[in-house]
């Protein structure tokens, strides 16, 4: 966990216009004031140049300290705490799968819980002897492919010839060419764009331009025929501006739903489209469900990196059904006669013809690759890609009508130019009230690196470009009124499928007080359940991870299927200490746990929230960032149950108001009810 996304989020009273965002909706508190509203929703495309380029290399740097690149051994034991290396690890599994990738497996060895980490699934890591020098070259390089609590598995493209025998240890390895890329994009807008298909744009969404919208009303005819209002509106909306549009989603209001129907109208209407995301999945999320309408689109990107159910869609196996690859691979064929003639030839001037034939050949080979990738983009509607994948070379001389981002509220900036230098026209899709990208670097991040477009043309624009959706499909009406009161000015609703949508609906599942409680509090207060420190600095408290199981445990026995359980916590450490006593207990191993952040964009029937702080000093540290606790609450279907030290949390006004919230509309428990379970 990064306490370096400690921010604070100031909720403005709404001055009225139906359906946006709050107004004056989200202040980033900083200590210099040097982000204020006003001065960084209006900054010059030549202040964002040079305030983003040095931002960038201090995140890099961040990135690459926190990785041990830097060859110190200090380097080591700072990578072990910020869980960029993760030692002591036994191969367990070796197969080839994937593409003629080798996957190995890898557990702890020294219990059935993998360490604190931060690796994600599509991390880059190097694999070494555990007690390795830090500067030595490495056994192998590879990328996460799968992540249990219990193990981790890296595809290599070879395997490693020896060492696997005796313990290792993974290491992050810091994305540098992301870096690059980024500094490559402020290099293009520094020089001002006169031309390119964003000239225009980016004047508008540097504050220089008003927005324009299309005089008419824009109607169309829904593909998806469940729309809901604000949907609709939203889309209508979308479709209508001529150069920037935000849709605002907050949790489950089908934002994706709304992404995937307004392609599908500009499809119509015959436009060409660069959708994108900073995350594969995200871009995944948006192939699957446009695959489903026969959108002519492709999938940009590494096969190891896409989902299984989207590899049809990528690149490479289109490229493969080509005319010009057809070509290509005769030629390959060709040259391959000509290799085996020039070995047998001892006559150096059919050698020498032999020779320029396949110089000729090696050129036309390529060129015919090229026309196949040409061709495949050529004859899309849609082009899919991380935001980092559009500023690919085989995006070189393509330009775009529209350039979609989804989750653009967990995008850097500098990342969403990459994509909107392509375009003409952009739809951000996002919830600026929900967590934002992770920055490394404590300074970029006071500095405003991690301050994304989404929120700037939030506050710059506001109403006029922008159109919240309103009706919720995941949570009961309880769940949601918090949220919707503190974070969206009491606007969303809950569709009647989930208003009042219990536990105790659910398949198997017995009827009780416990089963039809919405929502819950456990108080730690009195219990002797003080917070600590793990070794790495992270806190975590050992009284509230049993009462947390507890709980889990009482919801399996009524009949809830224990992968509808999520156990969330804002601490790093809380998750390991939950995952240790889980896993001693085999029919809990299905419940998923995970920190906040993690779980931003998921939900589950049965949330678990463990609050962990509890101190005498009454210390909350970032569990006062209203958008962590927003998304905390909201990834609830039926039941959310809140696990806190009221006494210590209560410090702060907006967690105060969660508590009262709780204690009025749900049921008040102690932990010392759980404890001796
Ligand atoms: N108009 C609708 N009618 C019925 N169900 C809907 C409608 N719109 C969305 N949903 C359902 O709501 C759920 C969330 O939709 P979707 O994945 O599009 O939301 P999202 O806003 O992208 O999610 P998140 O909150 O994770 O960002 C899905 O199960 C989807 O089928």
């Amino acid at each position: 966990m990064n306490s370096s996304t400690r921010n604070s989020v100031n909720n403005g009273g709404d001055g009225g216009g139906g359906g946006g965002v709050p107004r004056g909706p989200v202040r980033r508190i900083a200590m210099d004031g040097s982000w204020s509203k006003k001065k960084s929703s209006q900054i010059s495309l030549q202040e964002f140049v040079f305030t983003m380029a040095p931002l960038i290399d201090m995140e890099k740097e961040a990135e690459i300290s926190a990785s041990v690149d830097s060859g110190s051994s200090s380097s080591l034991v700072a990578s072990l705490k910020r869980g960029s290396t993760m030692l002591n690890l036994k191969c367990v599994d070796v197969q080839t799968g994937l593409m003629g990738k080798t996957l190995i497996e890898f557990q702890f060895n020294k219990g059935d819980v993998l360490p604190a980490h931060k690796f994600g699934t599509l991390d880059v890591v190097l694999l070494k002897p555990n007690k390795a020098d830090v500067r030595s070259l490495p056994l192998g390089q590879g990328v996460v492919y799968h992540l249990k609590d219990s193990s981790i598995t890296v595809a290599f493209d070879d395997i490693p010839e020896n060492g696997l025998t005796s313990p290792l240890r993974l290491e992050k390895v810091a994305n540098e060419v992301t870096y690059r890329k980024m500094k490559d994009v402020l290099v293009q807008l520094s020089k001002g764009l006169q031309k390119g298909p964003a000239a225009d744009l980016v004047h508008v969404l540097f504050g220089e331009k008003a927005p324009t919208v299309s005089k008419k009303d824009i109607l169309f005819i829904p593909i998806n025929s469940a729309l809901d209002h604000s949907q609709k509106v939203a889309i209508s909306k979308a479709l209508s501006s001529k150069n920037v549009f935000l849709l605002h989603g907050p949790p489950g209001t089908g934002k994706t739903t709304t992404v995937v129907e307004i392609i599908l109208q500009e499809i119509k209407r015959g436009s060409k489209i660069l959708a994108c995301a900073a995350s594969n999945i995200a871009v995944d999320n948006i192939v699957e469900r446009l695959v489903r309408h026969r959108v002519k689109l492709v999938r940009l990107g590494h096969p190891a990196r896409l989902l299984p159910q989207v590899l049809e869609s990528a690149l490479d196996a289109k490229v493969l059904t080509g005319d010009n690859s057809s070509l290509a691979n005769d030629i390959r064929k060709e040259m391959k006669s000509l290799n085996g003639k020039l070995l047998k030839t001892k006559d150096r001037n059919t050698r020498r013809d032999i020779k320029k034939e396949l110089r000729t050949l090696s050129k036309e080979e390529r060129k015919r690759q090229q026309l196949a990738i040409a061709d495949v983009i050529k004859g899309a509607d849609v082009i899919l890609t991380t935001l980092t994948g559009a500023s690919s070379k085989k995006l070189e001389n393509t330009s775009f009508d529209l350039v979609v981002i989804d989750e653009a509220a967990q995008a850097l900036e500098v990342a969403c130019w990459m994509g909107l230098l392509k375009g003409s026209r952009c739809i951000l899709a996002g919830d600026h009230l929900q967590l934002p990208p992770t920055i490394q670097s404590v300074e970029a991040e006071r500095k405003g690196l991690g301050r994304t477009l989404f929120e700037r043309l939030a506050a710059l624009y506001a109403d006029d470009i922008m159109a919240m959706l309103t009706v919720q499909y995941r949570m009961h009406e309880l769940i949601m009124n918090w949220s919707s009161r503190e974070l969206y000015n009491s606007k969303i609703e809950a569709h009647p499928c989930v208003a009042a949508h219990k536990l105790y609906d659910l398949d198997n599942v017995n009827t009780s007080s416990l089963t039809e409680s919405t929502l819950l509090i456990v108080d730690t207060a009195g219990c002797d359940m003080e917070e600590k420190k793990d070794e790495e600095d992270s806190t975590m408290n050992e009284g509230e991870a049993d009462v947390a199981i507890a709980h889990a445990r009482r919801l399996t026995q009524s009949g809830v299927q224990p992968s509808d359980i999520g156990i969330i916590t804002p601490y790093a450490a809380q998750v390991v200490l939950l995952k240790m006593i889980r896993s001693k207990d085999n029919r809990l191993k299905e419940i998923e746990i995970s920190t906040v952040d993690g779980f931003q964009g998921r939900e589950k029937e049965a949330i678990i929230i463990s609050m962990v702080r509890s101190n005498a000093r009454k210390e909350v540290g970032f569990l006062s960032d209203q958008r962590r606790m927003n998304v905390a609450v909201t990834r609830a279907r039926r039941q959310c149950c809140l696990i806190c030290d009221t006494e210590t949390v209560s410090s702060d006004s907006f967690l105060k108001r969660l508590i009262e919230y709780f204690e009025e509309h749900g049921e008040y428990l102690s932990a010392s009810d759980y404890l001796n379970e």
